[in-house]
């Protein structure tokens, strides 16, 4: 049976997506981001299930950070987990009696219209996670009067649901992925996603224009581009790419080759089937067969071969 190491305590999010991904599997839970990535790398853990962006929030950038800068690991699979958070306290508290509400930065975002709304002026700190809150909460001599989190938290640190289904919007999804040590990829299944992070050789006009090249010209669709400082300074970037495909396909590994080439230094993350399972959208002219055509033409060629 497999270790997988996730977000912690029990209750978070993120357990929920590694219980969908990956039911069967032993649980360990982790501090945050990087101790479960951490213990993928020391071999404490077969491998682990992170958040890495939110429809509404974005990128989460503690795991985009350790997937550019930690030991390389290798993104195996995904999963796309709606999100529905709740207000918990512990049992007796009124809504009116909340001043501090403690929960995971990425809740507080997706939750702001009710805050301001509800309890105005209330004073809300960042937890590691949402169930961490909840498990903070629980305790009486707690400085926080309430939590924001998944309601299983709630039932889990025996908590009261003050409300429910409080964040922004009723359709937010957080995308998780699961990920393993450096290894075999997932065999191609024709609805993949590959993820990969650019570092720039030297900056200038038209860098990111060259690399966004890279994929146009091939006909990849790009499915999140964001940039992320480097820490050098105001203006040094990198850059995370997910593109649609498998590096197994020609037109998709040409363009990660090609973004080799140009970013001088470039890191790729794996590709693995999409959760979402919608099929790649090849455009003429891209298919490998095309590829493989428009080589043995160019054999011909340069062995001299008379054109007609
Ligand atoms: O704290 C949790 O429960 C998590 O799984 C983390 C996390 C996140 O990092 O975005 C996951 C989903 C929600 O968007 C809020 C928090």
């Amino acid at each position: 049976m497999s270790k997988l190491a996730y977000l912690g305590p029990e209750g978070t999010f993120c357990e929920a997506a590694l219980r969908e991904l990956a039911p069967e599997a032993e649980r360990l839970p982790c501090a945050n981001v990087r101790a479960a990535l951490d213990a993928v790398r020391n071999g404490e853990a077969d491998g682990a299930v992170v958040p890495l962006e939110n429809s509404l929030e974005g990128g989460i950038a503690q795991t985009l950070d350790e997937f550019a800068w930690g030991k390389p690991l290798l993104i195996v699979a995904e999963l796309l987990l709606p999100v529905e958070f709740s207000l918990l306290a512990r049992p007796g508290t009124e809504m009116r009696q909340i001043k501090r509400i403690f929960t995971h930065p990425a809740a507080h975002t997706q939750c702001r219209d009710f805050i301001d709304r509800e309890i105005p002026g209330a004073v809300v700190v960042h937890a590691s996670s949402t169930a961490g809150a909840a498990q903070e909460i629980a305790n009486p001599e707690s400085p926080y009067d309430a939590a924001i989190g998944p309601a299983i938290a709630g039932e889990i640190y025996d908590l009261t649901e003050l409300a429910s289904d409080i964040g922004d919007r009723n359709d937010t999804v957080t995308r998780f992925v699961r990920v393993a040590p450096p290894g075999e990829l997932p065999e191609p299944t024709g609805a993949d996603r590959s993820s990969m992070v650019a570092f720039l050789r030297d900056d200038h006009a038209g860098a990111l224009l060259e690399m966004l090249s890279e994929f146009s010209v091939r006909g990849v669709n790009l499915t999140r581009i964001e940039s992320r400082p480097t820490g050098d300074g105001i203006g040094s970037y990198f850059f995370h790419f997910d593109c649609e495909g498998h590096i197994a396909e020609a037109r998709v590994g040409e363009a990660i080759s090609g973004l080799h080439r140009i970013s001088g230094d470039l890191r790729f993350l794996g590709s693995y089937p999409r959760a979402d399972k919608v099929p790649t959208q090849i455009k003429r002219g891209t298919a490998d067969p095309d590829f493989a055509e428009a080589a043995g033409w160019l054999g011909r060629m340069r062995a001299g071969a008379v054109q007609r």
